[in-house]
């Protein structure tokens, strides 16, 4: 199994500059020397290099509406073909709205995949709903069908088409919806947990819901679109959208946590007797079959994950921006196998 890192370095999606040096400063904290302790191989993409284009002009209130639609274009096609080559595919911003481009190229390949949205915004405004232009506050309403008859024809985006049912989609950690957002949700009957509802059920109960809701009647991919403002500020300041009271540092490393371990582990989505039958197994220490079992799944059900909105323009020191950037190594660790409990090694490493 193999891991594919792909930077897109791009901020047009809205109006704070820096955001495009988002993937210099995930690496700068040790993205790679971090994915090197796995094992599973790791394949460095670099950064995809996006052109302005001169005549861009905005479209209704919605800004740059052709260079962001060039770029999504363009990222479609290096994440269908990352994914296309077996590789699980992780995606460096850049601002949200390079969504458009990683879950559409996804999606070519993997019809079937069930997205996994962490984030303190829903990120589903039309033009029409949107109170600021910005086009990292749209992405989801280039993916839903249920909101085509919303949207307009956005020039640069011709190339796009819906794929995405509102049954296969989660939203995580939401805590500043817009009113046209929250029409949207309401009325679709978009599964979503607010910080609120976390307070309320607690992250474990959020992730079984999450899980049984869209992995019950089958398992299949996961696209996980992980927002670093989906943290408290405190944590992750270096950003454009900070919003108060978002997840603990152990909140978010939880929800990557169990989504590395979809597909293998006691996830009930219907199975309780397999998942049972497997820890009767453990009991007589078949430690070879467990890991025969979860090696082959290194990185669970998850296909692709973005990693965005990291700004180290915003962040008030280098401390500041140093913290977020490291949590999101953090995250990407975590989704990708790194436990609080330890790893496997065999004891004939051990001198
Ligand atoms: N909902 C606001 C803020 C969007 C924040 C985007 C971020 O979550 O990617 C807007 O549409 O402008
Ligand atoms: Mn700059
Ligand atoms: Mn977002
Ligand atoms: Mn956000």
């Amino acid at each position: 199994h193999s891991v594919a890192v792909l930077g897109a370095p791009f901020s047009k999606g809205q109006k704070k500059r820096g955001v495009e040096h988002g993937p210099k400063v995930i690496r700068d904290a040790g993205l790679m020397e971090r994915l090197s302790n796995f094992d599973f191989s790791v394949h460095d993409f670099g950064d995809l290099n996006f052109q302005h284009l001169e005549e861009d002009e905005p479209y209704m209130d919605v800004k740059f509406p052709r260079t962001v639609g060039a770029a999504n274009k363009k990222l479609s096609a290096a994440v269908r073909n990352a994914v296309s080559a077996g590789h699980t595919l992780l995606m460096l911003g850049g601002d949200h709205s390079l969504a458009v481009g990683s879950v559409s190229g996804h999606a070519q390949h993997s019809p079937d995949l069930c997205l996994i949205w962490v984030d303190a915004h829903a990120d589903i405004n039309t033009p029409m709903t949107s109170p600021s232009g910005n086009l990292h506050g749209q992405p989801v309403a280039f993916m839903l069908k249920e909101l085509q008859d919303k949207m307009p024809d956005i020039p640069g985006f011709s190339w796009t088409k819906p794929f995405l049912s509102s049954r296969d989609l989660v939203y995580i950690g939401l805590r500043d919806v817009d009113p046209g957002e929250y029409q949207f949700l309401k009325s679709f009957g978009i599964q979503y947990f607010t910080m609120r509802d976390i307070d309320r059920l607690g992250i474990q109960r959020v992730m079984e819901v999450t899980f049984d809701h869209l992995l019950a009647r089958k398992q299949r991919p996961i696209h996980l679109s992980f927002d670093i403002d989906a943290f408290d500020p405190s944590l992750a300041p270096a950003t454009g959208t900070p919003v108060n009271g978002g997840l603990t540092y152990r909140e978010g490393i939880y929800i990557a946590e169990e989504i590395h371990n979809t597909g293998t582990d006691h996830y009930s989505y219907g199975f309780h007797f397999l998942w049972s039958f497997l820890d009767f197994l453990k009991v007589f220490d078949c430690l070879a079959f467990e890991s025969n079992l979860s090696s082959s799944w290194c990185a669970g059900l998850l296909s692709v994950m973005d990693m965005v909105e990291v700004n180290p323009d915003l962040g008030a020191s280098p401390e500041a921006v140093e913290a977020t950037a490291t949590l999101a190594v953090d995250v990407i660790a975590s989704s990708l196998g790194q436990t609080r409990e330890g790893a496997h090694t065999s004891m004939d490493e051990i001198p």
